[in-house]
């Protein structure tokens, strides 16, 4: 494997979680270091081992098997889904199934045409690459990919003003698998020119519970299943979350406990950091709180909301909100932000009369700002 070391640290850019997401969050969905760090370890080899997405991993079964059989190089594979999920995972397995070897960038790390073509003409014959947040290279770059990905050929631009000169390239047949967070933000040209496209989505807890016990066991960890139930409960349908939780959970046995992770114990432990029964944290938490017992569940314009929270508006609107919605806690109105009556159910308190109708509920005269 070979991993083109410009990939992770590069500058955000609009269309890519806020900042706050990578940082000490538990459940942040980015990867932090400590993450790197033991993923590789927990990383399903193949197929069969890879848990869930059971439509994806038949299609892609499909896919690999048949270009297996033809002795031909796999089409473009293009994985969209949030983070966390699996995407690099995937582009590994799909290597290894096609036991070619695999070259890991991202779209931030290839800002000229000229890196693409440095990488393209370094490729082997039948090499994997994978290229994520493929949505966030730049245009020219981006036009290089077409012909590379259709012809297998790019143009290297030489000189420069009236007399530069475009050189053609053979490249070696090989496999793009891109990947990102948003397939609409792809344009249509790039899309199209995937020959397999698949949406990976949030996994069910009991996904993520058979998630969670395979990493106990790598970790070398004794769990219960009512433990891992637990944490699974609390991961926000990522397994990439999971697995943290779960080292977050197993230090608590250890120090707390007699190092088995019971029911008990991982409720516990996720107690001391803060995350809860449906894998809300302080912030998300905070965000709810102020909705339902500041505004009495809204309609609650975001700016005085984040007033509220004492956040940055980007951080309410951009790390708390979407797995509020997502969890149908919260919703977004003309009007502004509104309670689900699940959000009361959830912190366990009473909506006024006519409150909490939810999204287009009636009797909520109040707009509190803008
Ligand atoms: N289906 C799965 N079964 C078991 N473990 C999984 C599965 N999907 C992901 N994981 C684990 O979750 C972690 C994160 O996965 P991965 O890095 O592939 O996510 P990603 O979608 O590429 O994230 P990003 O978009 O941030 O790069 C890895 O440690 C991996 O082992």
């Amino acid at each position: 494997m070979n991993w083109d070391d410009t990939t992770r640290g590069a500058p955000s850019a609009p269309g890519t979680p806020a900042a706050s997401d990578t940082e000490d969050r538990l459940v942040g969905s980015l990867a932090d270091g400590e993450d790197q760090a033991v993923e590789a370890a927990l990383r399903p080899k193949d197929l069969d081992e890879f848990i869930g997405q059971e439509k994806v991993r038949e299609q892609l079964d499909l896919v690999l098997r048949a270009a297996r059989a033809r002795g031909a190089t796999a089409d473009h594979v293009l994985l969209s889904g949030a983070p966390g999920l699996g995407k690099t995972t995937l582009s590994m397995i799909i290597a290894a199934e096609m036991a070619a070897p695999i070259r890991i960038t991202s779209g931030p790390a290839i800002q000229h045409a000229g890196d693409l073509a440095a990488i393209l003409s370094s490729l082997q014959e039948g090499e994997v690459l994978f290229l994520d947040e493929i949505h966030r290279m730049s245009r020219p770059a981006e036009e290089m990919l077409y012909m590379a990905m259709e012809d297998f050929r790019v143009d290297v631009i030489v000189g420069k003003g009236p007399g530069a000169t475009a050189i053609p390239l053979d490249l070696p047949p090989f496999t793009l698998v891109g990947a990102t967070t948003r397939a609409g933000l792809l344009p249509p040209p790039l899309r199209d020119r995937f020959g397999f496209t698949a949406h990976m989505e949030f996994y069910e807890p009991t996904e993520l519970e058979r998630v969670i016990r395979r990493s106990a066991h790598l970790l070398d960890v004794h769990i219960e299943a009512e433990g891992a139930a637990e944490i699974a409960g609390r991961s926000r349908g990522t397994p990439r979350i999971a697995n943290r939780l779960l080292r977050r959970v197993r230090d608590y046995a250890q120090v707390k406990a007699d190092g088995v992770i019971t029911r008990e114990v991982a409720a516990a432990a996720l107690g001391v950091y803060e995350v809860d029964t449906r894998g809300l944290d302080r912030l998300d938490r905070a965000v709810l709180e102020a909705l339902l017992k500041l505004f009495g569940g809204g309609p609650v314009g975001l700016s005085t909301l984040s007033v509220a929270v004492g956040e940055e508006r980007e951080t309410v609107e951009e790390v708390a909100e979407p797995f509020l919605v997502r969890e149908g806690l919260l919703a977004r109105t003309p009007r502004g932000r509104i309670a689900t009556p699940a959000a009361w159910a959830h912190l366990g308190l009473t909506p006024p009369p006519a409150a909490g109708a939810g999204p287009g509920g009636s009797g909520q005269q109040h707009l509190f700002g803008t």
